[in-house]
């Protein structure tokens, strides 16, 4: 039976189109459900709508049509106070980090509580203590504790992801969404931040859903791969059940798979 937790942490979505430009949908129509301590990579060609999907689902971009929701929160039909609280709980990843540059590791990661302050504290950036002990508990988990103090902009890459992952994990999310978490990173650190993505989100219990080029890593670090082509969902399944034939129909061609 589903805990109270996992029933919390699931991601629904049905029937989802999204439209940049009217009559041309880049998603026709997705449906799937994501829960539990689960990792999913969705793989697929550039321009094939990954980065629209993820950004409906934290309402970067409003779907055309169809429902998202986490637990029993519908988001599609939500706005102004309500949809800002549900946004609290939809922890995100970028590719480029997003940090501000000029702050302090510690400030950044503090910025993930940013949404859950009172305007006037939010303004003054002035934390409750028990905000500022999880700050530096998080930091320790993603290694980062003796940089507290450090300028973001001093970072490495991989260093300015883990504070990526501890800001996101601030937030307390139900879920956690990473669009191409390592496409600025060399192929060690890549790992290293899947490791760590995949850690701590089965140590919370939070679903992640994954943003993927690389299809080898997605296969090494995901419980399932959801497979997207010209707007739909052609594979979904368990790493081991992706199959040549099935990249063939994801990327197009076959040459390439020699
Ligand atoms: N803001 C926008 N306005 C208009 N069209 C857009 C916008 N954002 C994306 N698109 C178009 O939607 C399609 C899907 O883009 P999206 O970025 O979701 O693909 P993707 O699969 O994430 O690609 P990549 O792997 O290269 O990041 C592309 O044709 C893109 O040009």
């Amino acid at each position: 039976m589903a805990t109270m937790n996992d029933s919390e942490r699931t991601l629904r979505i049905e029937n989802l189109v999204k439209e940049y430009v009217p009559g041309k949908p880049v998603l026709k129509g997705i449906s799937l459900e994501i829960s539990g301590r689960t990792t999913t990579a969705i793989i697929g060609p550039s321009g094939t709508g990954k980065s629209t999907l993820i950004r409906c689902i934290n309402r970067l971009i409003d779907p055309t049509s169809g429902s998202i929701s986490i637990g029993d929160k519908e988001l599609t039909s939500m706005s102004g106070k309500d949809l800002r609280a549900a946004r609290r709980r939809v922890g995100m990843v970028f590719q480029e980090f997003n940090l501000v540059e000029r702050l302090s590791v510690m400030e950044n990661v503090l910025c993930g509580r940013l949404g859950y302050l009172p305007v006037w504290r939010a303004w003054l950036r002035k934390y409750p203590q028990d905000d500022i002990e999880r700050a530096f508990n998080l930091l320790d988990s993603v290694g980062l504790l003796e940089f507290a103090n450090a300028r973001a902009d001093s970072l490495s890459g991989g260093q300015r992801q883990r504070v990526g992952i501890a800001r996101a994990l601030m937030q307390d999310p139900h879920i956690l969404l990473a669009d191409e978490p390592t496409s600025s990173l060399d192929p060690k650190t890549s790992v290293e931040i899947m490791e760590l993505l995949t850690r701590v989100c089965t140590e919370r219990k939070i679903p992640l859903l994954v943003n993927i080029h690389d299809v080898n890593l997605g296969k090494r670090f995901a419980d399932r791969i959801i497979g997207m082509s010209k707007g739909h969902v052609v594979f979904d399944g368990k790493p081991d059940e992706l199959e040549p034939r099935h990249l063939q129909e994801i990327y197009g061609g076959k040459d390439w798979l020699q």
